[in-house]
């Protein structure tokens, strides 16, 4: 099974063009989703957490409340390392965990969403990568209005992440998500059939 990592940014468009790769039937398995969903498979994650962090990150219920921490952690290097230190070996637990289920369903293809691929290492484990770009201003802006986040709040997560001019240097193919979507698909389209057609040598 080929193994595909797509990455990019905060807000370059990897969900959205996830959600477009899932309607061409092709399966991903989603980094940010499995981030929350090993909270509940795995409930010393949460108690780390508290330990690590204060009780102030959990509602009445017990919930993680992810904007405060995310509005916390992005601040500082130190506090984000301390995060990923607690929180990514379940991650990319989860992962690995995954794809074997994918490859024992016969699946030929399967894409790993993650916004940290490259930071992580986990890009050497793919058989191909995939950026998705975007420009410094339009990045901002989206993110600014799909989250209502201030400048400050954005750029926080942008500088929390390798830039996106140096993860071109890890990645087989860029994407360049800052122009309307039609001209998005086309590119995933042409990039998927590059995969395909290669299959045998890779
Ligand atoms: C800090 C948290 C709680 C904020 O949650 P929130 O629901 O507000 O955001 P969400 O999880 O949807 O992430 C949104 C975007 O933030 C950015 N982001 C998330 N984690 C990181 C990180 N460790 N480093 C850099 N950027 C990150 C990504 O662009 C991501 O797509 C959450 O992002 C988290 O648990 N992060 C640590 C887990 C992680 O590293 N995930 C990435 C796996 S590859
Ligand atoms: N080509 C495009 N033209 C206009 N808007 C777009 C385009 N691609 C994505 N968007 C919008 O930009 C915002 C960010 O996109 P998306 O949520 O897919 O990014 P993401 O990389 O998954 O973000 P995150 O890292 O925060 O999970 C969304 O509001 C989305 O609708």
């Amino acid at each position: 099974m080929l193994k595909i990592g797509l990455t990019g940014g905060v807000g370059s468009g990897k969900s959205t063009i996830s959600n477009i790769l899932k309607d061409k039937g092709i399966k991903i398995i989603d980094a940010d989703f499995i981030a929350r969903e090993v909270l509940n498979i795995y409930p010393k994650i949460k108690e780390k957490i508290k330990e690590t962090f204060g009780e102030e990150f959990f509602d009445n219920q017990g919930n993680l409340k992810r904007r405060e921490l995310g509005n916390f952690i992005f601040m500082h290097e130190e506090r984000r390392k301390a995060l990923e230190g607690i929180i990514m070996p379940y991650i990319k637990k989860e992962i690995d965990l995954r794809f074997k289920t994918y490859e024992e369903a016969g699946e030929d293809i399967c894409i790993l969403d993650a916004p940290t691929l490259i930071e992580q290492g986990i890009y050497k484990h793919m058989h191909k990568n995939i950026l998705i770009w975007v420009d410094r201003e339009t990045q901002i802006e989206r993110v600014m209005k799909r989250d209502n986040f201030t400048r400050k709040q954005v750029l926080d997560r942008t500088n929390s992440q390798m830039d996106l001019e140096e993860k071109k240097k890890y990645v087989d193919f860029v994407i360049d998500n800052s122009k309307d979507l039609i001209s998005t698909i086309n590119q995933i389209n042409y990039i998927i059939a590059m995969i395909k057609k290669d299959e045998g040598h890779l």
